[in-house]
């Protein structure tokens, strides 16, 4: 894809809140610069209605199981997100959460495609627990170029910029050297699915690497920011059967650049829209963990 190709239009700051997030400076020149530019303000401008919204009543509905919840601010936030950047970058694609769970298609082109998932940890937003992220990634050609996620109710600001580094606001991440699943802290999500056969793989995976006497598995209800915590050093691995691309996109290149692997349940490549995923600071780590794990079928997002 041509640089020219990104309608990059006039450079007015997208939202004008006051907000005055710097992205750190880099070297060279970067065709999406302006893209991901956009992407930091609408994350923050979004950060800050999600915040709003997070105190307010709230109308909450169903999607895929009585534990997959959605309110009007995940909808709000996603028309609003995916206006602003039509209206900045007419001729790029789309994929958001919301949009694709309306009957939209979900699938990754070689044309510059936004991956947003407008509030990753919904089910916390509704009970006002904090972990709860807007989550942008930009992919071309099929590669993820940079991801952007934004920590609404602690403000923190992730950035990934593929061969740039990854940053918490100005702070550069930097994933854990951990290579055992003997030392190691792992996060992981529960996925919306609740039945008993899928609930006896997922306490069994979690049985098994605890076995292993992994230091601990944590829960937070937002895969995005597990996913932002082991970039960060914080937590050593991530796995899951049953997120989404909107949940992996932008966090698969903050792990990367923080110097980490994202790989298969199986142990080959990522596959975006496979629904499943390793994460770790270490192809060790994350091998080690894929071994083990007995697969949960969530289907895929492209079918
Ligand atoms: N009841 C629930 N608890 C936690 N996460 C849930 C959930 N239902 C759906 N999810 C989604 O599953 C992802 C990975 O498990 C989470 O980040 C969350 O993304 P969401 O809030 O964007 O829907
Ligand atoms: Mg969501
Ligand atoms: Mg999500």
């Amino acid at each position: 894809m041509k640089p020219g190709e990104c309608s990059l239009g006039n450079r007015l700051p997208v939202g004008g809140n006051g907000n005055k997030f710097e992205f750190p400076p880099q070297q060279g020149e970067d065709p999406w610069k302006e893209c991901m530019d956009t992407a930091v303000q609408l994350a923050l401008r979004a950060g800050q209605v999600v915040k709003k919204a997070l105190t307010e009543e709230k109308r909450v509905s169903t999607k895929t199981s009585a534990v997959d919840l959605v309110t009007e601010t995940d909808h709000l936030v996603e028309d609003l997100i995916i206006s602003a950047l039509r209206e900045k970058f007419p001729s790029h694609r789309f994929i958001g959460e919301e949009s694709t769970s309306a009957g939209s298609k979900c699938v990754l082109t070689d044309c510059p495609t936004w991956i947003i998932d407008p509030i990753d940890g919904t089910c916390n937003f509704v009970h006002r627990f904090p972990p709860v992220a807007v989550s942008i990634g930009f992919a071309v050609n099929r590669e993820l170029e940079f991801g952007v996620i934004y920590h609404c109710t602690n403000g923190n600001m992730y950035t990934g910029r593929k061969g740039h580094g990854a940053f918490c606001n100005k702070e550069r991440l930097r994933v854990t050297q951990e290579k055992a699943i003997r030392n190691a802290l792992i996060l992981t999500e529960i996925g919306p699915k609740r039945d008993p056969e899928t609930l006896k793989l997922f306490l069994g995976n979690m049985e098994k690497l605890l076995t292993f006497q992994a230091h601990g598995i944590r829960v937070i209800g937002s895969a995005t920011l597990a996913l932002c915590l082991v970039a960060s050093g914080a937590a050593d691995a991530y796995y899951q059967y049953g997120l989404h691309c909107w949940d992996l996109a932008a966090a698969t290149v903050i792990i990367r650049e923080a110097g980490g692997t994202v790989i298969d349940t199986s142990g080959g490549p990522l596959d975006l829209m496979s629904c499943r995923v390793v994460a770790a600071g270490t192809m060790e780590l994350a091998q080690s963990i894929a071994q083990e794990l007995q697969t949960i079928d969530y289907g895929r997002d492209d079918n």
